[in-house]
């Protein structure tokens, strides 16, 4: 099959995720931008305001028109501010237009979404036309509006999925240590954000209260029918980029660490970004950073019963930009790898 070449909107262009999708979309042989927004700043030469891009874009910013949008491009990516798409998306539902947003916005129901988000949520109507796609388990069912997880959810699913998908969860014990740099957190200064605060210091936030808690709950149930709730925290860690996640679970049947890594690698063995690492070894953030991969590990410990499973990402490639044009790779029928053939940086 011949592939044409698709037209790409970006609203949100000026924070980190959206800087991000101009960033890897300069790779891929099938894009185009075409039209880029943001709140501020319309008709500014985006390199102008961002002097990395000098060069690789002659493109300014514009108003943000959804008509106009959907006459000159094929697909919109959202990478707004939580609270944002949820007031924008309706013409691109109504029209079926193809969206992939990044923010939180469509994740979960209406009733999660105020109680996690602690925003008005979205009409359920419009949520019960978007699709929930972790793009390395990508469904043809998927519908033209996507939800693309978010950061932590990604790097914990992907650790967890082999052994709920065989419903091997102890329901009971299934706690999650998460940790991540600050660009998570977006481009807006916070105390918590700022340089004093967070170098060479760590702090846990959002302790039992994360609004990844219904995000990650919702899909393991869909693999394990039978969990209810999840321990998960997070920690902001004096990093730029770069997702660790500790998980302990205890398994409902006794094994092995042989068997349980069979079970990874055969999940895995067909998904061009997972990396299952080899028996005995476990990932750390630095070899993830800067491309798309999700490194995994695991330890199991023959006298408690717990098995440790250590997942890392780069939040804003795999938790953010990297997932999301994987995504529209799967939407468009190009090889899921397309634009995403990266390696970090060893020194
Ligand atoms: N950072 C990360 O690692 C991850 C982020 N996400 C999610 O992706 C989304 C973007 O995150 P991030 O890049 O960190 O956010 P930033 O805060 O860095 O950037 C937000 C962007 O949204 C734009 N924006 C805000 N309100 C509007 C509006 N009403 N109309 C048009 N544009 C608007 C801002 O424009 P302006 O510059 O003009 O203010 C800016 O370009 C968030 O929902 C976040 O939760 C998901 C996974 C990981
Ligand atoms: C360090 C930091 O603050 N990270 C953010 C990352 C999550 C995020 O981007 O959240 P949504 O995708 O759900 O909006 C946080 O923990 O809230």
């Amino acid at each position: 099959m011949a592939l044409k070449v698709i037209k790409v909107a970006i609203v949100g262009v000026t924070g980190y995720s959206g800087l991000e999708l101009l960033r890897l979309l300069k790779n891929h042989r099938y894009v185009e931008i075409v039209s880029i927004h943001n709140t501020a700043n319309h008709s500014q030469m985006i390199a102008e305001a961002y002097p990395h891009l000098k060069s690789m874009y002659k493109i300014t910013t514009t108003p943000f028109d959804p008509l106009h949008i959907m006459q000159e491009a094929d697909i919109v990516f959202f990478a707004t501010s939580s609270g944002v798409s949820k007031d924008l998306v309706a013409p691109f539902i109504a029209a079926h237009f193809p969206v992939i947003d990044l923010s939180g916005d469509f994740r979960l129901s209406a009733e999660d979404y105020a109680s996690w988000y602690h925003k008005t949520p979205a009409p359920q109507t419009l949520i019960d036309q978007t699709t929930y796609s972790l793009a390395d388990f990508y469904s043809a069912s998927t519908t033209n509006y996507i939800a693309n997880p978010g950061c932590y959810a990604t790097a914990t699913l992907l650790a967890l999925a082999p052994i709920a998908q065989h419903h091997l969860l102890d329901k009971h014990n299934i706690i999650i240590d998460a940790k991540g740099g600050l660009s998570g957190a977006g481009k807006s200064l916070t105390t918590a954000s700022h340089f004093i605060n967070a170098n060479e210091n760590v702090t846990m936030y959002k302790a039992n209260q994360h609004q990844h808690i219904p995000e990650i709950t919702r899909q393991l149930q869909k693999w394990q029918p039978n969990i209810e709730h999840i321990q998960f925290n997070t920690s902001l860690i004096p990093i730029n980029r770069g997702i660790f996640i500790s998980a302990y679970v205890k398994l409902n049947e006794d094994t092995s660490l042989d068997v349980l890594h069979r079970l990874y690698t055969s999940t895995y063995y067909q998904k061009p970004f997972i990396r299952v690492m080899p028996e005995g070894t476990l990932p750390n953030i630095k070899q993830v950073v800067g491309t798309n991969f999700a490194d995994i590990g695991l330890a199991y410990n023959q006298d408690t019963k717990y098995l440790t499973i250590v997942s890392v990402i780069d939040n804003m490639i795999k938790g953010a930009a990297g997932q999301a044009i994987q995504n529209m790779n799967h939407l468009f029928g190009f090889d899921e790898t397309m634009g995403l053939e990266l390696i970090a940086q060893y020194a």
